[in-house]
């Protein structure tokens, strides 16, 4: 599904540059839920970037579905509000909107009529077990509550990808637990491709696979057996 080789970033701040990615490559398949791993610096956020289309300053070359990704950010902005979908640390939900007009937003951004954007919000807030709180607002939720609303935010438009940025590191292990079965779930049931950059071992040993950074390389790759999707 996605596919990068020979990923190189550097920042440069006065005299300074920091190698951040010093040259890596994989390829994550369709379906698959793969977790980026390594210590604070190792580069997991500059690569999670590069992946999310949020950064086209970058060398080496990146293939969604065997097409090359251009390096304009007009032609990245597209392909993300098309094909990927974002869930955060800080759930990054608007705090005057209700749950349902959260997870509307992305969907005013397509080509849908009213009728159709209420049909899939609806179906994805039973999905994620929030149908009695769909009027409230994020402040009105608990942590966990508020990342399945940013869950369901992402998931609405059915991306074919979604990128995760340590979602469970403000949530205690039950309720972490319970989040993360619901990305794995979900994903299983429409496909989806998740990245997800974790500290987090309750997190890793839920994914299909494991990549390890370490200095801005790919030190190791685990496929995690237990995981694996039948089929
Ligand atoms: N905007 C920036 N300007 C300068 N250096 C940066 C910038 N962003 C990241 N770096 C440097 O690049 C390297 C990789 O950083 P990155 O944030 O990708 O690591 P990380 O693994 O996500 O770390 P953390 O787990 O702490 O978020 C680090 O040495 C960091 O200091």
């Amino acid at each position: 599904m996605l596919r990068f080789e020979n990923i190189r970033k550097s920042y440069t701040t006065g005299d300074v540059t920091v190698d951040a990615l010093k040259g890596v490559a994989a390829h994550i398949h369709a379906g698959e839920t793969v977790s980026l791993c390594g210590p604070s610096g190792s580069g997991k956020s500059t690569l999670l970037n590069i992946c999310g289309l949020l950064d086209e300053r970058y060398q080496g070359e990146i293939w969604i579905n065997d097409r090359p990704i251009p390096k304009q950010k007009s032609a990245l902005t597209q392909i993300r509000r098309e094909k990927l979908g974002f869930i955060f640390q800080r759930y990054n939900l608007i705090p005057v909107m209700s749950v349902f007009e959260n997870i509307e937003y992305p969907l005013l951004m397509l080509n849908l009529n009213k009728q159709q954007r209420m049909d899939r919000v609806v179906e994805i807030v039973h999905k994620v077990g929030l149908k009695d709180h769909i009027s409230k607002r994020p402040d009105q939720l608990s942590g966990g509550q508020q990342q399945r609303v940013a869950i369901a935010r992402a998931l609405v438009k059915k991306p074919e990808l979604v990128i995760a940025d340590e979602p469970t590191a403000n949530l205690d292990t039950p309720t972490a637990n319970m989040v993360m079965d619901l990305m794995r779930d979900l994903g299983n049931d429409m496909g989806t491709t998740f990245i997800i950059a974790t500290h987090d071992h309750r997190m890793t040993d839920r994914c299909h696979r494991v990549l390890n950074l370490a200095d801005g390389h790919i030190t190791e790759q685990l496929q995690q057996a237990d995981n694996r999707r039948a089929g």
